[in-house]
């Protein structure tokens, strides 16, 4: 019987893999619901066999009473902003002045709500909101509940990778209408929904709220060996986790420029909103020459869309 819950597990935590992160399903929905049911069933008569790491646990586990707080192990800094060519022209001449012609990554600025995500020997053990960049909120049994977020990785390794959790639009639209029906106050945009439904204390609740992640940094980078930004995105990419396909690399700033004058326009057809461009050093020896300021990394910032 244990393998054939086993068995259960792993599959269904396969196919939401292909469905949140590759977008790529293989097998049609109902099929997984029946599978899902089935281990659901499965695992209430064996409760022995139920795991963390168990596909079971994206439906949300019991209301807690509070979030317990996180320090975390590197403050989750915050960007300097550029709002027009010539904040990116400066961000660029300090950058040359200090390690000389660099390449450039260009990445999209989710609208969504900044979480840290820690793994220990593959699992995923905790969660948190960003705060105050020092200490933040516990919300592990919320994302837990997010689809794309893997149970466990491939390798049994330990690290932290940052993102931004979010709402696809369709989802925000949705939720909305359900909340117009019910005579509910409506939320004003989707990344208000996403941090409101990651910051209540009903993982039930959040599991409802069908909301996705793109990862975009991860800490550790001896357990990923990469040389550059790109590379730690590939890294993330290999391990399971979704990080988002429409970055670019840039050899010059106005090649830049050219990436945020198409996504301005562009940025309706997507299915998710973003607020801006981050700008990052692609090479990470460059990023560790130019360091960090006391609040912003020196080495990356983020251009804001006129709002
Ligand atoms: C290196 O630090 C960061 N990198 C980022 N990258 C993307 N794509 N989006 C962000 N919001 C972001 N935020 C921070 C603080």
């Amino acid at each position: 019987m244990e393998e054939k819950i086993r068995t259960l597990q792993d599959k269904l935590n396969r196919y939401n893999y292909e469905y949140h992160v590759l977008d790529a399903p293989t097998v049609p929905d109902g099929e997984y619901d029946k599978m899902m049911n089935e281990l659901i069933q499965l695992e209430t008569e064996h409760p022995e066999f139920k795991t963390k790491t168990s596909p079971t646990v994206r439906v949300g586990g019991e209301i807690l009473k509070g979030f317990t707080k996180v320090d975390h192990d590197t403050p989750m800094l915050s960007l300097g902003n550029a709002f027009n060519e010539g904040d990116l022209r400066a961000f660029d001449k300090r950058v040359q002045e200090a390690v000389g012609r660099v390449e450039y990554m260009c990445e999209l600025k989710i609208d969504g709500l900044a979480v840290s995500l820690k793994y220990e020997d593959g699992l995923f053990v905790q969660g948190a909101t960003r705060g105050n960049g020092t200490t933040g909120e516990n919300i592990t049994e919320n994302l837990r509940t997010i689809k794309a977020i893997p149970l466990k990785i491939d390798e049994p390794l330990s690290f932290e990778v940052r993102g931004e959790a979010y709402m696809p639009k369709k989802s925000f639209q949705k939720l909305n209408e359900q909340r117009e029906l019910r005579e509910e106050a409506l939320f004003q945009n989707p990344r208000n929904a996403a941090a409101g439904s990651l910051r209540q204390l009903d993982p039930k609740l959040a599991a409802a709220r069908n909301l996705s992640i793109f990862l975009y940094s991860v800490n550790d980078l001896t357990n990923i060996n990469a040389a550059t930004q790109s590379e730690a995105l590939e890294a993330l990419d290999r391990h399971g986790f979704k990080t988002n396909k429409e970055r670019r690399t840039a050899q010059s700033i106005d090649e830049v420029i050219e990436y945020i004058d198409y996504w301005t326009t562009h940025r309706t057809e997507l299915d998710y909103d973003i607020d801006g461009i981050v700008i990052k050093v692609n090479d990470l020896d460059h990023q560790e020459e130019l360091g960090f300021t006391v609040k912003s990394p020196r080495w990356a910032i983020a251009y804001k869309f006129p709002a």
